[in-house]
Order: C-alpha cells, then sequence, then structure tokens
C-alpha cells in the first residue's frame, strides 16, 4: 500500500510548480511541502517588468513570457478568486480591434498587412479570397480521407488533407508560429489541436461540419473538484482576453506570497536538483538532494521541470533501484527571441488598431534568408489590448517575435538579455523597424519614430514541440510512473506533457497527485 503523502518535493517553480504546491499544501495541510527551484526570482518563463522610461515620468509594462489569458481557463479564474487578484484585472472586450482584427503579413518583400476575414463576406472582399473560398466552402464535402488505423498526423498534414497545402501553409502554419513558435509539418495535431481531430471524428471526416455539431455533454464534475471562482467568473462575461494591471507576474507573485506565508511549505529558491535517489531501507522514501547540501525526504514528488531536464538528473544517478523513464528527450523544445518596442506616439500614429500579424511559413520553407532573414514569427499590438498597464495611451508598446523553426538569427546570441533607449540603437533593432515600415504601409506612410526603448529577451528552449504520437508515449511514461520502483509515488506534469498555455499549466497543478492518500 502506498505511505501517505506526508513529505512532498516539488520539482521546478514556474506555473505548474507554483499551482502545484498551491494545491497539494491545501489538499494536504499537514503534509511538508517543498518547493525547488534553480532560479532566484519564480515563476518559470512568466515574466512581467514594469519600466520607467528615460528623461519622462511615463512607465509601461513589458512581458517577454505569456502575455494574455482567456477567460475560459477555469482553474486561473479559481487563483484569482482564492488570492483576491479580481481588483487588479484588465480585461479587453469581444467587441474590441484587438478581439476582432487579425493580420497576416504574406511575404517579405511586400508591403503590407492582409486583414485575415472574420465574415463570408468579409472573405468575398479579401485578398485571401483565393486561398480561402474553395478550401473552406469546399470541405464540407469533401470525402473522408483520414488514412486508415492513423492515430495521429503532423498539423501541417490534417490541415492540408482538409483544405490544401496552400491554405495548410498560409493559415495552419502562422497559428502554430503564435502558438507553438514552430513548424507545422512537425507539430502532432492530436497533441497541440484536440478539438481539430475530434470533430473530424465527430463530422464523420469534415472538420468543419464537426465544429458545428454539438459535442455530447459530459456529466458535471463531483462537488469537490468544482472550481471555486466566486464572482470572477461574471467580470469575464464579454471578455476576449484579460491581464493584470502588472501583468502575468501578478499571479506568479501572488501564488508565491501566498505559498511563503503558509507554515507547511518551505521554497528553496537558486538551488537545482543535484540527485534523486530512493532509499534502500523499508521506508522506501525518495531522497532528493539539492546542489546547496540540502536533502529533501520525500513520500512523494511532482516534476514540473523540463522532460530534457528530467532525464539528465535521472541518468546522473548510478546504483539506483528506480526504472528510468521513457520518451523524456523525444520532443524537441523552440526559443523564441522577444523584442519589446516602446514609441512615443499614440498607437493610432504607429500600426492599425488589432491584435497584431504572424507571418507564415516562407513559400520555400525556412532555411530562406532572402525571404525573412530576421526570422520574425509575428508582432503583437499590446498597447490594442493592452494600455491600461501603461501610464499613458500617448505611448505605443507592441512586440516582435523572431527565432522558432527558423535557423537561429545571428543578432541573438551577443544581445541575449538587453535593453536601452534610442541612443545607442543596434543593427537587430534597426532591421526591425524597416521590417515594422514596410508591414505599417501604407497604414503609416511616414517614417516611424524611433523607439524611446526597446528590450531583447531570448527565451532559449521555451516552448516543446510535440512530435506525432506525444499522446501515446506519455501514456506510456504515466504506466511506468504507476509501476514497481515509482509507483504512483512521481507525477511529471508541465508544459512539456500536456499543454503549454497557462490554462494549462495551473489546470495541471490542480489535478496533480489526485489519488494520493
Ligand atoms: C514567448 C512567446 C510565446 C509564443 N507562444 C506562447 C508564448 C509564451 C504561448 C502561447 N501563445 C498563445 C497561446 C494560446 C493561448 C490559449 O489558447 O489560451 C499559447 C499557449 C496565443 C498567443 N500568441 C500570441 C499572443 C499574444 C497570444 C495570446 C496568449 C499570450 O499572451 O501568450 C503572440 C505570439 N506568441 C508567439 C509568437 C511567435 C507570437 C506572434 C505574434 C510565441
Amino acid at each position: 500500500m502506498q505511505p501517505a503523502a506526508s513529505h512532498l518535493a516539488i520539482l521546478g517553480a514556474g506555473l505548474s510548480g507554483l499551482s502545484s504546491a498551491f494545491h497539494l499544501s491545501r489538499r494536504f495541510p499537514t503534509a511538508f511541502v517543498h518547493l525547488v527551484d534553480k532560479n532566484h526570482d519564480l515563476g518559470g518563463w512568466v515574466h512581467s517588468q514594469r519600466v520607467e522610461l528615460p528623461n519622462s515620468d511615463q512607465s509601461v509594462l513589458l512581458e517577454s513570457g505569456p502575455r494574455t489569458l482567456r477567460p475560459n481557463a477555469q482553474s486561473i479564474l479559481e487563483l484569482i478568486n482564492l488570492l483576491n487578484l479580481q481588483d487588479q484585472l484588465i480585461t479587453t472586450s469581444t467587441a474590441s480591434p484587438a478581439a476582432k482584427s487579425r493580420f497576416l503579413k504574406l511575404t517579405q518583400g511586400e508591403h503590407g498587412l492582409v486583414t485575415i476575414p472574420s465574415s463570408p463576406w468579409a472573405v468575398l472582399r479579401s485578398s485571401l479570397r483565393s486561398v480561402m473560398l474553395n478550401a473552406v466552402m469546399g470541405e464540407p464535402f469533401k470525402k473522408p480521407n483520414r488514412p486508415q488505423g492513423i492515430t495521429d498526423e503532423s498539423f501541417d498534414s490534417f490541415m492540408t488533407r482538409r483544405f490544401g497545402s496552400e491554405f495548410a501553409r498560409v493559415f495552419g502554419s502562422a497559428l502554430v508560429h503564435g502558438i507553438y513558435a514552430t513548424d507545422s509539418r512537425q507539430l502532432s495535431v492530436r497533441a497541440a489541436f484536440p478539438v481539430l481531430w475530434e470533430a473530424e471524428d465527430r463530422g464523420n471526416g469534415s472538420l468543419l461540419r464537426g465544429l458545428l455539431r454539438p459535442k455530447k455533454s459530459s456529466s458535471s464534475p463531483p462537488l469537490q473538484d468544482a472550481y471555486k471562482v466566486g464572482t470572477v467568473q461574471d467580470s469575464m462575461k464579454g471578455v476576449s482576453v484579460y491581464s493584470f494591471k502588472n501583468g502575468i507576474s501578478t499571479l506568479t507573485s501572488a501564488l508565491e506570497q501566498s505559498l511563503s506565508s503558509t507554515p507547511n511549505v518551505v521554497i528553496h529558491r537558486g538551488t537545482s536538483v543535484a540527485s534523486l535517489t530512493k532509499s534502500s531501507t523499508s521506508d522506501q522514501t525518495f531522497r532528493v538532494s539539492l546542489s546547496d547540501g540540502t536533502t529533501i525526504p520525500a513520500t512523494h514528488i511532482v516534476s514540473t521541470i523540463p522532460l530534457p531536464a528530467l532525464n539528465s538528473l535521472l541518468s546522473k544517478n548510478t546504483n539506483t533501484n528506480l526504472p528510468s523513464i521513457p520518451h523524456l528527450t523525444y520532443n524537441p523544445y523552440t526559443s523564441v527571441t522577444v523584442v519589446n518596442l516602446v514609441f512615443n506616439a499614440p498607437l493610432s500614429a504607429i500600426h492599425p488598431a488589432g491584435f497584431g500579424y504572424l507571418i507564415p511559413r516562407p513559400k520555400d520553407g525556412y532555411p530562406t534568408p532572402d525571404s525573412n532573414p530576421l526570422g520574425i514569427l509575428g508582432t503583437v499590438f499590446d498597447s490594442s489590448s493592452l494600455s491600461p498597464q501603461d501610464s499613458s495611451t500617448e505611448l505605443t508598446k507592441l512586440t516582435v517575435m523572431l527565432g522558432g523553426p527558423y535557423p537561429s538569427n545571428p543578432f541573438t546570441q551577443p544581445l541575449s538579455t538587453s535593453s536601452a533607449t534610442s541612443s545607442s540603437t543596434p543593427s537587430i533593432i534597426t532591421s526591425i523597424l524597416a521590417h515594422l515600415q514596410s508591414s505599417f504601409h501604407p497604414y503609416t506612410s511616414t517614417p516611424l519614430p524611433n523607439p524611446v526603448y526597446w528590450k531583447i529577451n531570448h527565451n532559449q528552449h521555451c516552448i516543446p514541440t510535440y512530435l506525432p504520437g506525444h499522446l501515446d508515449r506519455m501514456e506510456e511514461m504515466k504506466e511506468v510512473l504507476k509501476g514497481e520502483g515509482w509507483e504512483g509515488r512521481i507525477e511529471v506534469i508541465g508544459a512539456g506533457v500536456g499543454g503549454v498555455s497557462v490554462g494549462d499549466c495551473v489546470e495541471a497543478g490542480r489535478k496533480v497527485g489526485d489519488g494520493w492518500l
């Protein structure tokens, strides 16, 4: 029989680790909960920074990780309620341009952005008409064409089957750039977009018919599992996305603060896990040794660190009675360089109102320095939805994202994390400004002003690319963790396992250790 969960060790204090510690410390109020992170600052990829602009009394809030949240993630609404963050919310309505207007930049050489049509009438007037019309109108009438017996495929192959290769490249690859910053020809459709895979089943082979057909309603969750959202749900009516006055770090900082004042929780920051072994004595506890010399005896473990990091940790163990965990190094991780720019001019003087734009995969694939030399994936118009974070609407902030599947660009290495004012503009910023100028033409025909502030952050290996077959591999991994040696007393969660969004990570932390006693 499993021992009671009396000593819990949680490896990694990003969103999944913080959420795990928060929920487990409430579920097991008499257990000792240890939360370990190699960094001194907790929160993982969430990084919000308020910057005072030089020579002015103005400030802006810049994000280098996730910047907005969606109201459908109940587990986040629950944290907002439990941590009392409601008065710090800023919301963007579904009727705002940020929610309604999205753009594509089709080719680097050509000026301008193309609006993604949001209604059938808009399609008829759009320059994307030729790519969209036949693909979308024809899909419901196309014969079912999923090859028999396949259990997964790439997102590109799925979209190509149903809509044709040009539609898959233009829309599919751009969507994947904006979420996974990867090549849609590598990404598993079932792991990344399960809703679409299931809709094709429901529509008897047609994705669009399946999306229009309602899902069979699942029975409501047992009462103890109901999300404690309080009145937060009501404040999300008509909201498309939201954040906080001081950015997404509000959530991670509030979790950290709450854990710091919880008597049964110890946070070990700035120290990494040196080894993970299992005692050979009859108590069979795990030993988590930290690089600062501390050893945590643990009855149960939650690993939220990237899967390759867990693999390195376990492969250091010699003479261990712990079985190896499969598939930890199967998926690659992509890196994204995030460039925040701030202009001393209102939004309308810089770019059209809207969410921002994405750039599809070039026609000839990625290693094409002529078509997209900087490897730009897209640009977010932050001020369209997040201007209440800043001290003035006379400022415009936007974020250019580079990297992902493009060959690593020559600028990122020496500038991995840097920021400055316009007095010393490096060539990457100059090149990005030229790209923006061409993207915003003819909306803005006058030269763009120099940014009053810019900041570059290179997020190395920040997002996993789930390769086809990911869900089956994760099931196999879970079977091993339930078996001899681990005995269901370790759970491996986080972005590498079950979803990369903030909501997925928080939800995984909420569910972890469900069967522990
Ligand atoms: C660091 C860059 C990131 C890129 N994708 C993600 C990050 C953190 C993760 C991500 N982005 C989105 C989702 C879906 C969210 C959901 O469905 O709940 C995820 C998991 C969508 C998204 N993409 C962009 C924005 C502003 C959003 C809204 C959510 C968020 O704030 O992250 C823009 C964008 N993200 C990336 C690129 C290249 C890009 C380009 C415009 C990569």
